[in-house]
């Protein structure tokens, strides 16, 4: 069921790809751009998917695409404006290198988001938080727009020192929210998964 009404998605298309070497998000895992894996996972949530990103190669996707109020501020900057430019409470935001995540993954981080009075609420393990799988309510703009201002730009730090909520994944879900940054994880990736 769609509830596009009440949740925005945005995937951050921004940044500088320094370990990849090509712009991340269009990277092929199984003949397709990751970028493309993401969005068909987030479609059965919600329609309304915006890339923040002001790269032209991804225009081919047919989805608005905005680009950062502040220039260089990596995810920081980046989730300041989805959240300055959403006009829903609820919103997904995503990086656009977790090619292997799932609709389910994304379901139930949005369903528990909105059972939660936390501002973020986000997936992690025992080892790492994944922020950037997260759900982030309009209300913590501000909490973004005083980082950026005092050039706090560590998105993990950031998001455990204001009101969150944590999803513990489990042993199967880990290897659907790898994060792909460099060309022999992509290597990696694309021969354990042929
Ligand atoms: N809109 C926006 N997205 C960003 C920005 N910096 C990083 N991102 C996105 O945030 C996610 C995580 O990025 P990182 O892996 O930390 O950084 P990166 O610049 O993409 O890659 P490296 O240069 O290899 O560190 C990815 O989806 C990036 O596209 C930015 O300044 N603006």
């Amino acid at each position: 069921m769609k509830n596009s009404a009440n949740i925005s998605a945005y995937v951050l298309c921004g940044g500088k790809s320094t370990r990849m070497q090509s712009e991340k998000g269009l990277v092929l895992y199984k003949g397709k751009p990751f970028i493309r894996w993401i969005v068909e996972a987030i479609m059965p949530i919600t329609s309304n998917i915006i890339l923040v990103t002001s790269n032209g190669d991804y225009t081919f996707m047919g989805l608005p695409m905005i680009e950062d109020t502040y220039a260089d501020k990596g995810p920081v900057g980046g989730i300041f404006t989805a959240l300055n430019h959403t006009d829903t409470e609820q919103n997904l935001i995503l990086s656009c290198d977790v090619p292997k995540i799932t609709t389910s993954l994304l379901a139930k981080l949005t369903t528990e988001s909105k059972q939660k009075d936390a501002l973020i609420t986000f997936l992690s393990d025992d080892k790492n938080d994944y922020p950037l799988i997260g759900v982030y309510k309009k209300k913590a703009l501000k909490t973004f727009s005083d980082a950026i201002s005092a050039e706090k730009l560590k998105l993990c730090p950031l998001v455990n020192s204001i009101s969150h909520h944590k999803i513990i994944i489990n042993t199967e879900e880990k290897s659907l929210v790898q994060n792909i940054n460099s060309k022999a994880e992509l290597h990696a990736l694309n021969l354990l998964d042929l």
